[in-house]
């Protein structure tokens, strides 16, 4: 079973601003809204892909609601904890000739809540996934995703994170079987900037010797370079294709990385599927569907670097 945690869940509400100016009143001439938050979108592709997943997370108030009510539309299990006050955020997206996101900070996570939630992680077993994505609500203290590791350690479950720093730095000890930074974040986690290939390899390399086991950097249209746990370095260009859509692009690699993966533990494989989900969904309106991800695949080739 693949388990992912969202612990901050959102319903992203996109709007399409032509020209955005701050200061001014600025009017959107087409609106959308889905259900969104990291780990879910990761669960929304791996089951579009036909593998079993368990999505785990909070929710709370009348977006909380709206939320889950759109992912049983999706069809897959969902085991969340509900909160008694706040609200689940709504994300704004405004999509225009740039695009700007303004993520809501989200409801407070009581401490009772999050023993639900550690609970729950019992039912996890050997070889069972996890994929701990996204940002956590202010009133979590920076370790959780460390506390959760500590907790799995040595159990054989693999985990996942796509998280930023010191959230991303706490776990690196534990061993984490996949991170994946964009640019910006790797980045932001050495405060240098990064220029070419050689750094990006440099970085990926310094974030494994602090203990990640594989470190997939993903580039947007320049697609990703994974530094793979045999120290292989792979990369994969991105596909061609029309941008329509950033937001979900990195949670779609994870899930497709982790489908590539456990057909037959091939890291070529799982990098050529989790650039296919990536760029299939930066195609797409919302999530990838397995027909725009199949079209992207046949486009990609995964060399050796
Ligand atoms: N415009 C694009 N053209 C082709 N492939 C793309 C494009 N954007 C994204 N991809 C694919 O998806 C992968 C993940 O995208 P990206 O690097 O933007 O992730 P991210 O920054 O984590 O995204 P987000 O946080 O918006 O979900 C890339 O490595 C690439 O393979
Ligand atoms: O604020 P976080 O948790 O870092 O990111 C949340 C978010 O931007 O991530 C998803 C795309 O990756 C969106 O569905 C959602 O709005």
């Amino acid at each position: 079973m693949i388990y992912t945690i969202t612990f901050n869940p959102s319903l992203d509400y996109i709007m399409h601003v032509d020209c955005f100016e701050e200061g001014e009143t600025n009017r959107s001439k087409q609106e959308e809204i889905y259900p969104g938050g990291k780990g879910f979108n990761v669960s929304t592709i791996l089951s579009r892909l036909n593998l079993e997943t368990t999505a785990l997370g909070f929710v709370a108030g009348f977006t909380g609601e709206e939320i889950v009510k759109e992912l049983k539309e999706r069809g897959f299990d969902c085991d969340l904890c509900q909160l008694e006050s706040g609200l689940s955020r709504i994300n704004v997206k405004m999509k225009g000739a740039k695009e700007t996101e303004i993520n809501g900070s989200g409801p407070d996570i009581p401490q009772e809540k999050l023993d639900e939630l550690f609970e729950k992680l019992d039912y996890l077993k050997e070889n069972d996934t996890l994929v701990l994505a996204g940002s956590i609500p202010s009133s979590l203290p920076d370790d959780i995703y460390e506390q959760i590791m500590k907790k799995l350690d040595q159990q054989g479950i693999k985990i996942i994170v796509d998280a930023t720093n010191d959230l991303l730095k706490k776990v690196l000890p534990y061993h984490p079987f996949l991170i994946k930074p964009n640019h910006r974040e790797l980045e932001e986690l050495f405060n240098v900037k990064i220029e070419n290939k050689e750094d990006l390899i440099h970085y990926a390399r310094k974030l494994q010797e602090q203990g990640a086991i594989n470190v997939l950097v993903s580039l947007g249209k320049d697609g990703a370079i994974l530094v793979s746990e045999d120290t292989h370095v792979y990369y994969c260009a991105g596909a061609k294709g029309k941008l329509l859509n950033s937001v979900g692009s990195g949670d779609s690699m994870v899930a497709g990385f982790i489908a590539g993966y456990l057909k037959d533990k091939k890291y070529d494989e799982a990098l050529k599927l989790g650039s296919a989900c990536g760029g299939a969904t930066a195609f797409s309106e919302d999530l990838a569907e397995v027909s725009m991800i199949q079209e992207v695949y046949k486009q990609l080739q995964v060399e050796e670097l």
